[in-house]
């Protein structure tokens, strides 16, 4: 079985959680309020900052060239398309690049993004892959998942979510991350395998946290 397959299998209970989060299943349904989707946008802005840091480590810790260009050109998409399509809504929303850049991360978005950092700049390339697979699988899957709701993809506001995270190119931004760590796994000892697993997971948690966070508009709750 390949490694991808065991991760998907195992860790169906969660992932299934993450797909029918309130926040999930509103913007299907095109009920979800939009301050929340508005909060949504600005900590995912500020994620994807770091995020993209993930495929320049990437890059540096290739192989070979063929890889590091490919980390190259996703770093070049997640900063060009996909936030592009954030700055996109953060205009619609009355919100400058510079305010978006400027806003305060939330405490979900600040664990998230330094642990993922953290392993990617600690660890090997497989440990750096399986930090970033929950994030860019999860949002293929729920896209996919969210396109098939009648309507929900030609919804005026999240239908470009939807169009974007459903499109083919996106689905191949994640193939190429799933295939990139059944590669690099092939001959992994199980102790390997159990931490790459734990890594995973970690940021499977994180991808259900994130959803409830911005749900829950959550800040500092003792600043309130
Ligand atoms: C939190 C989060 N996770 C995943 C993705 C998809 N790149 C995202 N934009 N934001």
């Amino acid at each position: 079985m390949k490694f991808s397959e065991r991760l998907h299998t195992k860790l169906q209970p969660i992932w299934r959680k993450n797909h029918s989060h309130p926040f999930v299943v509103e913007m299907g349904k095109g009920t979800l309020a939009e301050e929340k989707f508005r909060f949504f946008m600005v900590q995912d802005y500020l994620y994807l900052i770091e995020y993209a840091k993930l495929f320049a480590i990437g890059a540096a810790k290739a192989e070979d060239v063929e890889t590091m260009g490919r980390f190259a050109s996703l770093l070049d998409s997640t900063m060009n398309e996909e936030m592009a399509l954030h700055r996109q809504y953060a205009k619609q929303f009355g919100i400058t690049e510079k305010e978006l850049e400027e806003a305060e991360p939330s405490p979900t978005t600040l664990a998230y993004t330094h642990y993922m950092l953290h392993v990617g700049q600690n660890g090997g390339l497989s440990e750096l892959l399986a930090a970033l697979l929950p994030c860019a699988w999860s949002y293929w899957e729920i896209g996919r998942e969210l396109a098939a709701v009648p309507g929900a993809a030609d919804h005026p506001l999240y239908g470009e979510w939807i169009r974007m995270y459903s499109s083919e190119e996106f689905a191949q931004t994640a193939q190429w991350c799933i295939d990139l760590l059944d590669d690099v796994t092939g001959d992994a000892s199980e102790l390997t395998l159990q931490k790459l697993e734990k890594i995973f997971l970690n940021t499977t948690r994180f991808e259900y946290l994130f959803w409830d966070m911005a749900y829950n508009e959550a800040m500092w709750p003792m600043d309130e």
